[in-house]
């Protein structure tokens, strides 16, 4: 793994200079970098990684025995060590399968929750399970990062399927966040859905009284309008939701990784059973690819490997995912958890200091707006950042095809451009024929440089079907694998998120002004002294 390690950091010093154009002097390029699974196709081509470097990042992810822990999650392998817990959000979607953990099965309970989800999703769709005044109209669902993000992101993503009640989703323990969304809703046909895999975060659970106490000014039984996702059952009997309505998973699945089970039930009654299932065979599909296919044709390593040469070897520091997609709009921020709370790490799974960076900063917008805001910093900036563009062959609106169209001649110009750039020569010729001469001829000239050889990714695919939506989102998931192992870190823990939980815990009392500021440094206090007034 060293020896890897050092090679590609030689590798990288010795073609650093090079333009990744000139690589396409070898007509095959774009075809020896693309790879293909299930009708999603990755083309890498547009990076500095040549024959070589693969060759050397495959080295790398075999050095790293990405396979053994590969093997071992599917497994059912305790591989979060420091939370000692398997990870097997995958076996959510294996439905045929069979997966022990501590001896036992997992599958039969996860396929019975997922009919007991179906169950009630029909229930619910179809006019059988009302609320007080009537069918249910609108699904509230409450929840804050894991428990939001998946589900939210999929039901804007699969609008096109969306025949259920009206969905929205609130996470902000800002009071502006559900009192903008209840504002409107009818308290007598809206049903609430608390998502918590703890059941104990404040966020939710401050949202999930709110709800109560507005669907308790007008109906007699609030709580029969109140559904439960969580791991803890105890909790949800005791903020007095029926167990008929708890739908439960273990902790071996990760918050983040949660969309496939009951935390994605707002989207399945949003979507219906069908189009849900279908989510997780596209979902199982990617999984299946990623357990099978060699490294160098395997398209979650390769979106790993990739990752890496980008961040640890080339010191981009951040990636951006630009879907030219309006309804992937939100999967920029669903990355961010995904990526940024797995592998934003400092130190391995023994403890010791990461030797190099851990995880990128992961942002971005759909395109083609984006284009309009913020590109002109990846075209001309200083600093280089990897784009990873996503497209689909077709809309869902036959009859705006001609939008379409530009829409994708918009998302293959930018990685063209980012490629290709524009010498000073052709902006010089560029002023020129626009009559300008001299000295103000090289200024203007200079403006109009694109240093281009910045590097991209493009992900396509046919269409954002739930099967498509579902190999995407696996996808990107066992990339963050592949990434964490080979940093040799632990991607399924988030002890990063706790310092600030506990001083906000601490803070309330002092801005309510039961206690003082003892203690706080000067900042903190003047800002707590200030709020007070
Ligand atoms: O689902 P919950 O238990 O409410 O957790 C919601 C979220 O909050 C935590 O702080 C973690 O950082 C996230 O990983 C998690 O998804």
């Amino acid at each position: 793994m060293r020896d890897a390690w050092a090679a590609l950091t030689a590798h990288h010093e010795a073609v650093k200079d090079r333009r990744i154009l000139d690589l396409f002097d070898d007509p095959s390029r774009a075809d020896a970098f693309t790879a293909e699974a299930d009708g999603m196709r990755l083309d890498w081509s547009k990076t500095n990684i040549d024959a070589e470097g693969r060759r050397l990042l495959v080295a790398l992810a075999e050095g790293a025995g990405v396979a053994d822990k590969r093997a071992a999650m599917f497994s059912g392998a305790k591989i979060n060590e420091t939370e000692g817990r398997a990870v097997l959000h995958t076996a959510l979607r294996d439905l045929a399968g069979s997966v022990k953990v501590d001896g036992k099965d997992v599958i039969p309970a996860i396929v019975e929750t997922l009919q007991r989800m179906e169950g009630f999703a029909r229930d619910v769709r179809e006019g059988r399970f009302t609320g007080q005044g009537g069918r249910i109209t609108d699904v509230v669902n409450i929840g804050i990062g894991g428990s939001d993000l998946g589900p939210a992101m999929a039901t804007l993503a699969l609008a096109p399927y969306h025949d259920g009640p009206r969905c929205h989703y609130v996470s902000n323990v800002d009071g502006a966040h559900i009192a903008d969304t209840l504002k409107g809703l009818n308290p007598e046909t809206t049903l609430v859905i608390v998502a918590s895999k703890t059941f104990t975060t404040i966020e939710t659970m401050t949202n999930a009284q709110t709800a109560r106490d507005w669907m308790g000014t007008a109906v007699a039984n609030p709580a029969a309008q109140f559904a439960a996702v969580s791991t803890a059952a105890d909790k949800t009997a005791a903020f007095g939701i029926d167990p008929s309505r708890v739908f439960g998973f273990e902790d071996w699945v990760g918050g983040r990784y949660s969309m496939w089970g009951p935390i994605g039930l707002a989207l399945m009654i949003a979507v219906g059973p069908d189009d849900f299932r279908a989510f997780l065979a596209g979902g199982h599909a990617m999984d299946t690819h990623f357990q099978t296919a060699p490294f160098d044709a395997n398209l979650p390593v390769l979106l790993a490997l990739v990752g890496l040469w980008h961040n640890q070897f080339c010191g981009h520091a951040t990636r951006a995912v630009l879907p030219y997609d309006q309804r992937l709009s939100r999967l920029p921020a669903y990355l961010q958890q995904l990526e940024m709370e797995s592998n934003g790490k400092r130190v391995a799974m023994d403890g010791s200091d990461l030797p190099f960076h851990s995880g990128p900063v992961v942002w971005g917008e759909p395109g083609t707006n984006g284009q309009h805001a913020f590109y002109q910093l990846i075209h001309q900036g200083t600093r280089v950042i990897p784009c990873e563009f996503l497209i689909a062959r077709q809309g869902h609106e036959a009859h705006l095809a001609h939008q379409h169209v530009l829409l994708v001649s918009n998302c293959l110009a930018q990685s063209e451009a980012l490629l290709r750039g524009r010498s000073l020569d052709e902006a010089r010729a560029i002023m020129a024929k626009k009559g300008l001469s001299g000295a103000e001829l090289d200024r203007q000239a200079r403006h109009r440089v694109f240093p281009g050889n910045r590097p991209s990714v493009t992900l396509a695919y046919d269409k954002l079907t739930p099967f498509v939506l579902g190999q995407i989102i696996a996808l990107y998931e066992h990339r963050v694998f592949v990434e964490g192992v080979i940093l040799g870190i632990n991607s399924y823990d988030q002890w990063g998120v706790e310092l600030g939980k506990e001083l906000a815990l601490a803070l309330q009392p002092v801005l309510e002004g039961r206690q003082g500021t003892e203690g706080k440094d000067g900042s903190t206090a003047a800002l707590a002294a200030w709020f007070r007034g």
